[in-house]
């Protein structure tokens, strides 16, 4: 591969990274709580909670309430706060600053593009379409694909599979703690976008690389080769 083919594909991770759809998953996570007499969050406390999967955001919300769940009570909170959220997962929710741009930028590049999340791929698809990102993108894996959640590999294993590529041809972008573990536990190299859902710095991460916004991503091609 010539030095500037890699990568030959970006994987993105999705909230805190492409979009900040914390203002939707607190809105539907306080119209949940509520439902079931619980008090709400601040924006900001929900915003910690967001990276691991909708049943993690529900364990995370129930542990700051100081009450226990078990799974099969926790199933029926998910369900119904999916109920809640997925017809108004893009009301609220906002494109970061140059996702578009960037994302149009490598495909010109003839890169492969896709988005790997824990968030449900029904939920996923609608905010991708949402913002016209749908058609660009190569591959889309979401949380209920099949594979265990980030920080596990196995959804960053599956889009590499589905766009037949090996793990050292990939880069991933991402937020936070989660995706930095999954890239690793991969073989895949990763970059973190600073000031999404962590409260961790870079350094605390121990990504491959951090950038301060998308613009940057391109930017850090010939470092990671
Ligand atoms: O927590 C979620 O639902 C999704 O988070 P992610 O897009 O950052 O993987
Ligand atoms: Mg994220």
């Amino acid at each position: 591969m010539a030095a500037d083919d890699w990568p030959k594909a970006v994987l993105f991770d999705l909230d805190g990274t492409l979009v900040d759809s914390a203002p939707d998953l607190h809105a539907a996570l306080n119209e949940t709580l509520e439902s079931y007499g619980e008090p709400p969050f601040t924006l900001e406390a929900v915003t910690r909670m967001i990276g691991g999967g909708v049943p993690k955001l529900i364990e995370r919300a129930y542990a700051a309430l100081d009450k226990e769940l078990d799974p099969a009570v926790r199933d029926r909170i998910v369900e119904r706060f999916l109920k809640i959220y997925e017809p108004r997962s893009t009301e609220l929710t906002t494109l970061y600053s140059r996702a578009s741009e960037v994302t149009r930028s490598l495909k010109a590049e003839g890169r492969a593009i896709g988005v790997v999340t824990n968030k449900p791929g029904e939920a996923t698809g609608q905010i991708l379409r949402h913002f016209g990102l749908s058609d660009l993108m190569d591959v889309v894996v979401g949380g209920d694909a099949g594979p265990a959640k980030k920080p596990e590999p196995g959804l960053l294993f599956l889009a590499c599979e589905t766009l037949g590529l090996e793990p050292a041809d990939v880069l991933f972008v991402g937020d936070s703690e989660n995706d930095v573990k999954a890239a690793q536990a991969a073989g895949i190299k990763v970059v973190v976008v600073i000031g999404g859902y962590t409260t961790l710095s870079p350094e605390q991460l121990g990504a491959d690389g951090a950038v301060d916004s998308l613009s940057g991503v391109q930017a850090m091609f010939e470092a990671l080769r």
